[in-house]
This record gives structure tokens, sequence and C-alpha cells, in this order.
């Protein structure tokens, strides 16, 4: 039986994750991390009623589980995944707002505590798809601009899959300025800039998480899209992380890394 701690697991990625452990017959959620507790009762939240529920990092005693699945808030994930490997837990991390400097670290942590793990921006199918699709893509058009949609109630942006996604794009471009002249009268009416690549967060009710990278050419434009319409559409990609997790050789970043 592997022993999974779930830190977030009141929060709507948390719930999704409940579900998908009571479903996999090899593994058990033993523990629980909250920011503050509106029940002590582990039932309340879908658990199991042995599970231990911990309000910070300090109450965790050694040994609580073997997995650290992290559904957190951007503010608190670099600690709580520094805190999960020191103490020999192997990090699953969906939340997002890890730097990069950030995540090297924890990798390199990783290394010494000969802990694999994974760190994904994005646990969908078709996610990973169009960071695939998009980085592709970019090696014929190099000029692209990011849209991001999101629900209201999404506290960073750009979200960690536009980051990426611009990011893989800026891997396999030569460097480039897409309207390098147009200026703004309108403070941020262009968006956010990561090496040239224009990314645009949209906040909005009745949104879960959308993305669209558009590419113009001459006479020409691509636009690749993905939808996730639902929060289970991350939980194939968490349960591969769970499945696999107990054979990484180190902290890997990026689901297409371990499917
Ligand atoms: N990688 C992926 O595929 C996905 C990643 N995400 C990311 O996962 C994170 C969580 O998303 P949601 O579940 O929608 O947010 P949420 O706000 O519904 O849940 C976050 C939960 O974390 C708890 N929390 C806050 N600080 C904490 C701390 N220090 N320790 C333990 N728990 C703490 C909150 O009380 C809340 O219950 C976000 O960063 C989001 O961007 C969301 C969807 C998919
Ligand atoms: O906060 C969310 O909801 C999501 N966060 C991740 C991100 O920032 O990319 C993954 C997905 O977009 C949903």
């Amino acid at each position: 039986m592997t022993r999974v701690l779930l830190a977030g697991f009141a929060g709507s990625m948390g719930q999704q994750v409940v579900k998908l452990v009571k479903e996999m017959p090899s593994f058990e959620i033993t523990a629980g991390l909250a920011h503050h507790l509106k029940s002590n009762d582990p039932a309340e939240y879908g658990l199991p009623a042995e599970a231990k529920l911990y309000t910070s990092l300090a109450e965790i005693p050694a040994d609580a589980a073997d997995v650290w699945i992290d559904f957190t808030v951007p503010a608190s994930v670099y600690q709580n995944v520094r805190y999960a490997l020191e103490n020999g837990y192997r990090p699953i991390v969906g939340t997002t707002g890890l730097t990069d400097e950030q995540e090297s670290e924890l990798t390199e942590l990783a290394k010494e505590k000969g802990l694999g793990g994974l760190i994904a921006p994005n646990f969908g199918m078709s996610a990973v798809l169009l960071m695939k699709f998009a980085q592709e893509a970019a090696k014929y058009f190099p000029d692209v601009e990011i849209i991001e949609m999101h629900h209201e109630d999404k506290k960073d942006a750009p979200s960690g899959t536009a980051l990426a996604t611009a990011k893989l794009i800026a891997e396999v471009r030569k460097p480039h300025q897409t309207a390098p002249e147009a200026s703004e009268s309108l403070p941020g009416a262009r968006g956010g800039d990561y090496q040239g690549i224009k990314l645009h967060a949209v906040r909005l009710p009745g949104y879960v998480a959308h993305e669209q990278v558009l590419f113009g050419g001459k006479g020409e434009a691509l636009t690749i899209r993905q939808d996730s319409f639902d929060r289970s559409s991350f939980m194939s990609g968490v349960k591969v992380a769970l499945e696999k997790v107990q054979e990484l050789d180190s902290l890997y970043v990026g689901l297409e890394n371990i499917l």
C-alpha cells in the first residue's frame, strides 16, 4: 500500500484527488495538510476516517506517508515541497508558481536525498499535447502570442501552463519580437512578456482552464487551443504520476517527461 499525504485536500483540486485515490486500491490517503480546518473530521472531506489532518508543516511527524501530493497555493508550494523532500516524501506537485531557480533547487535536493517525483504545470493530456504542438509550430511560425483563460478564483497569472508553453517555444525560437514598435496607451494592453512572447490572462466566472496559442504568418494563421471543461480532466495525469512515482529516479518537470 502506498501512503499519500495530500496538501490542499479541501481545495477544488484536492477534492478531485481524494476521489481519484479512493478508486486506486493500492493507494491510501493517510494524512492531509490544510491552511486551516473547518472540521476536524476527515470524513467531512471524503478522507478515510484514520487519516491524520495537519495545519502546519511542523506538526507532521516523520513517515506520515510515502508520497506528497501538493495542490495548494503559489505562496506555499516551495516551502511544502522542500519540507517533503527533506523528510523523505516523493513529491507530486500540481501547484503553480515555482520559479526556475526554485525548481532547480528542489531538483538538486531530490538528487541529494535520492528521491524521485514530478512537478507538472498541467496534468491534463490536452494541455500536454498543446504544449508539444505549439513547440513544433514555433519552429515555422516565430510570431506567437498566448491567451490563457481561467476561473475567477485563480490566484496567479500567467497560468503555469501558459508560462511553460512560452518557455518551450523560446527554446526553439531565435530571439524574436513581434510588433516591436507597438505602444500601449493603456499600460498592460499588450500583455505580459516572456522573451518576446506576449501572454494574456483572462479571468472570468464560468471558465475552468483554457489556453490558445496563436501563430501568425504571411497571409495565414494557426491557432492551437485546449479546454479543460472540468477538473476531472487533470486526474488521468495525477493517476499516471502516482503509479510511476516510486520508480522515478529524479524530480521531473513536466508530465510529458514521465509518460
Ligand atoms: N498542475 C495542474 O494540472 C493543475 C494545477 N492547479 C494548481 O493547483 C493549485 C490549487 O488549485 P485549486 O485546487 O484550484 O485551488 P483552491 O484554492 O481550490 O485550493 C487550494 C487549497 O490549498 C489550501 N492551502 C492554502 N495554503 C495552504 C498551505 N500552506 N498548506 C496546505 N494547504 C494550503 C487552501 O486552503 C485550499 O483548500 C493552484 O496553484 C493551481 O494553479 C490547478 C489545476 C490543475
Ligand atoms: O488554477 C488552475 O485552475 C489551473 N492551474 C494550472 C496552471 O496555472 O496552468 C493548470 C490549469 O491551467 C488549471
